[in-house]
């Protein structure tokens, strides 16, 4: 069963291996980007997996970086292949998988300046009806904020400041959490800033900002703004923070780009789907998911609409 010590749990350690990627950076400098991301997403890996062994034996784990497809990687100065994630099997059998992702936006991670990149921590579960979501945390190392969920079935926003005890995982005595309430805020009238890959933009969502325009389209004629962000988890953020109203994507991610920000979008009273209104689903045998659309509720149906208007520009 799912506590409120989970919701903490994610937020805790999504915090502190986001605060070893910041000394990563000041350790290791830009001047190696290979070398930077790589030991980011190692060391990330290394610490959660370690973290999760500890406090959470028996669950399951799902992380990028522990496919076998990494197995050759290695970090600054390591010298041992990354830890394996649950096999397969045992994971589809298993009643508590841990899906993370020790760096998102690992580009961006390499790129001095840019506080765009992410660490994902979610708990999928079990249930009588194939399983869902229970917890996540999204850490914003750059930005000193992590999103989480809470017991309630909501989500909040934690501030940390550069300096300070960071307020999820401060003892007693220490400095009061500094978090609020988090919750997806509406859109302005006639207006749309809708997030997108800085890198891999998909044609699509040009095709989809285009269509809103049309006055003559269900939409009535919107005006669509496209904003690049690097990370899947700083793209989602961005709209549960109003920075964006929406995030669309499609043409390839995987699972644990998308868990802990999905998790966190719901608790927040967000609307999250795949990009034709489809439940996003989590645990597969396979874990590519490939497209999602978060945006506030109220802009769901229009979304929508407009994408089923340019489907034959979606990606295979
Ligand atoms: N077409 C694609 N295929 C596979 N993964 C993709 C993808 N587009 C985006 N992603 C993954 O989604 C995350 C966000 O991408 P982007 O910043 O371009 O929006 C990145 O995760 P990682 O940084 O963890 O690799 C990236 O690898
Ligand atoms: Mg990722």
């Amino acid at each position: 069963m799912t506590d409120g010590d989970d919701h903490a749990l994610a937020a805790e350690l999504a915090g502190a291996a986001g605060r070893l990627l910041l000394d990563v950076r000041d350790e290791i400098g830009f001047a190696d980007a290979r070398v930077l991301k790589d030991t980011g997403d190692l060391r990330a890996h290394e610490y959660l997996m370690a973290a999760l062994a500890e406090r959470c034996p028996g669950d399951a784990v799902l992380s990028e970086e522990g496919r076998s497809s990494v197995a050759g990687k290695r970090a600054k100065d390591g010298d041992r292949a990354p830890t394996r994630n649950t096999a397969t099997a045992a994971r589809l059998t298993a009643d508590r998988v841990w899906i993370v992702d020790p760096l998102d936006g690992t580009r961006e991670f390499s790129e001095e300046g840019r506080r765009d990149w992410a660490v994902h921590v979610a708990l999928w579960e079990r249930d009588g009806n194939g399983g869902r979501l229970v917890a996540g945390a999204v850490a914003l190392p750059a930005q000193g904020l992590t999103l989480r969920t809470d017991a309630t079935g909501g989500a909040a926003l934690v501030r940390v400041e550069p300096g300070e005890p960071d307020p999820v995982t401060a003892g007693p005595g220490s400095a009061q959490p500094r978090e609020v309430p988090l919750h997806v805020p509406a859109p302005d009238a006639g207006k749309l800033r809708v997030a997108v890959s800085r890198t891999r933009p998909p044609e699509f969502v040009r095709q989809l900002a285009d269509r809103l325009a049309e006055r003559g389209s269900p939409s009535g004629g919107v005006d669509v703004e496209l904003v690049p962000i690097g990370s899947a988890g700083a793209k989602i953020s961005a709209v549960l923070l109003g920075e964006v109203d929406a995030y669309v994507h499609a043409g390839g991610q995987y699972e644990w780009d998308s868990a802990a920000p999905a998790a966190v979008a719901l608790g927040a009273g967000a609307h999250a789907s795949r990009v034709d209104g489809a439940p996003l689903k989590y645990n597969r045998e396979d874990p590519r998911l490939p497209d999602i659309l978060v945006c506030h509720p109220v802009s769901a149906a229009m979304l929508l609409s407009g994408i089923g208007d340019v489907s034959g520009a979606l990606p295979d």
